[in-house]
């Protein structure tokens, strides 16, 4: 099948590789010139694992272009993923503004049938305004053409990207017209190993499921580091907690890790927009409220800590902090816990000497020249001289670290444990005070 893909983010780049794979041809779109410079050139401007060998195998084979050209990008696909981002708005209500302009450009070049996707996060009734933007656009040209909108949200994770894509647990596509159900289901029949993926449904349903499973997810976590909190306080173990209730299956053990706060593109914006949303439908929402809510104070958990143990004057003192990115795989930090927790530990005077394997580059465009800020090449040349090392991200290099190395580079042998990596008698056997989440 012949496909446009809409914005070449990380959604969009996944998706169109993923299809590409399938072998669909595929041409993704990007208004930024420099994201498709980089793609022509054999680069690829995100950092996801396995994704770069699959976009070359379909570039190799001639079944994944990439443009800045619109109006060759709206006359190739019959099938027109909408992938570009929907950021928060000021109110916290998702920004339409791209998938609108998307769907404005789709309306004023198209010449045939055209199966439109928002693949993007989008609230419940966008598809009917991309519907209407179209049909404005056809109208002011004088023309009638058949189209048709149909919801299939996308649940794929960074740092696994690819997997998910073409492994997924479900494909959820919302529609109301047959056509396009059709069209859909030849599109993702190579998905449907052993089961039915495919979970038909009217559109709005489908707009809401997106938002409904985000905000499921985002709703575990913050219900285990309030948990983690009160274990705290009651001299309980959050991680025993995971397992004695990950065991009943109807709960099990998925996404029961207590933390630093949920980061990332997705679930601290899509929260904000299903509140939002529901808020305008006068529908309160008063557990997802307090989702959010208790993430806000979970970020703050690891300087609590700091605070209690040094006191709130940091002035003079250094941290080492390990892992930038909010999530590990990924070099992406939108919403990373580790930038709030920089930012407090600068408020109160501090230093901090940061390491991560793949997010420091993005951190030095966040950051610009901070002179607060610096960066260590290795974990553990980030720790000399510090005072405490705190830890961000759970990336796998830290699993398993030299805690003899750690306790003499440190000023004072203290580790406050964001991602609960060790066992908490290991680092105390090595004289290391560890503070960690909930943990005994
Ligand atoms: N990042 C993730 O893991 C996931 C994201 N989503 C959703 O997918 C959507 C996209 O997210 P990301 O890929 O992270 O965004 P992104 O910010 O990485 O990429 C969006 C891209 O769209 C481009 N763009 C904007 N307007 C355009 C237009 N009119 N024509 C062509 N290109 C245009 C931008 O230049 C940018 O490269 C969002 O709604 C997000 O909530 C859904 C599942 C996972
Ligand atoms: O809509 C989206 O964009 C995506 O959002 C999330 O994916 P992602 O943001 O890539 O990352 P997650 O693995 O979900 O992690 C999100 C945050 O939750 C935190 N987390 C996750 C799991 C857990 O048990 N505890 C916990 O604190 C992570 O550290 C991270 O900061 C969802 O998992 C995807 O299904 C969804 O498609």
């Amino acid at each position: 099948m012949k496909i446009t893909v809409i914005g070449t983010g990380y959604v969009g780049l996944v998706s169109g590789a993923c299809l590409a794979e399938m072998g669909n041809d595929v041409l993704c779109l990007d208004l930024d010139p420099e994201k498709i410079r980089i793609l022509k050139e054999g680069g690829i401007p995100i950092h996801e694992p396995g994704l770069d060998a699959v976009v070359a195998r379909n570039v190799e084979a001639g079944r994944l272009h990439f443009t800045t050209d619109v109006a060759e990008a709206v006359r190739f696909g019959t099938i027109q993923f909408i992938a570009v981002g929907t950021p928060p708005d000021e109110d916290g209500s998702a920004d339409l503004q791209y998938v609108l302009s998307a769907a404005r450009n789709i309306g004023r070049l198209m010449t045939d049938y055209k199966v439109v996707v928002d693949k993007s996060t989008v609230p419940v009734g966008t598809a009917d305004k991309v519907k209407a933007a179209i049909a404005e656009e056809l109208a002011a040209r004088g023309l009638s053409l058949e189209y048709a909108v149909v919801s299939n949200p996308e649940f794929l994770k960074e740092g696994a990207a690819v997997e998910d894509f073409m492994r997924p647990d479900r494909i959820v596509v919302g529609a109301d017209d047959e056509r396009a159900v059709h069209l859909m289901r030849a599109l993702y029949a190579p998905f449907q190993r052993n089961r039915d993926k495919l979970v038909v449904m009217d559109v709005r349903s489908a707009e809401l499921t997106k938002y409904a499973a985000n905000a499921m997810l985002a709703t575990r976590i913050s219900f285990m580091n309030e948990l983690a909190l009160l274990a705290d306080r009651m001299g309980a173990d959050i991680e025993m907690v995971r397992q004695g209730i990950g065991s009943d299956p109807r709960i099990g053990y998925h996404f029961l890790y207590a933390g630093c706060g949920y980061g990332g593109s997705c679930f601290p914006k899509d929260v904000k927009a299903l509140i939002r949303t529901a808020r305008e439908n006068g529908q309160a929402l008063q557990v997802l409220q307090a989702v959010e809510d208790a993430n806000d104070v979970q970020k703050m958990v690891l300087v609590d800590k700091i605070v209690a143990r040094f006191g709130e004057d940091l002035s003079g003192r250094r941290f080492a902090l390990w892992g930038l990115a909010f999530k590990p795989n990924t070099d992406d930090m939108r919403e990373a816990p580790s930038r709030v927790i920089i930012a407090e530990l600068f408020k109160r005077g501090a230093t901090v000497t940061a390491y991560d394997p793949v997010a420091m580059t993005e951190a030095k465009r966040i950051f610009g020249d901070e002179p607060r800020l610096a960066y260590a090449e290795k974990p553990m040349d980030a720790l000399e001289g510090a005072d405490a090392l705190v830890i961000v991200t759970e990336w796998k290099e830290f699993r398993s670290p030299d805690f003899e190395r750690i306790r003499s580079a440190l000023k004072q042998p203290v580790i406050f444990d964001g991602r609960n990596l060790y066992e908490t008698e290991l680092p105390r056997s090595f004289g290391i005070e560890y503070s960690a989440i909930g943990r005994r």
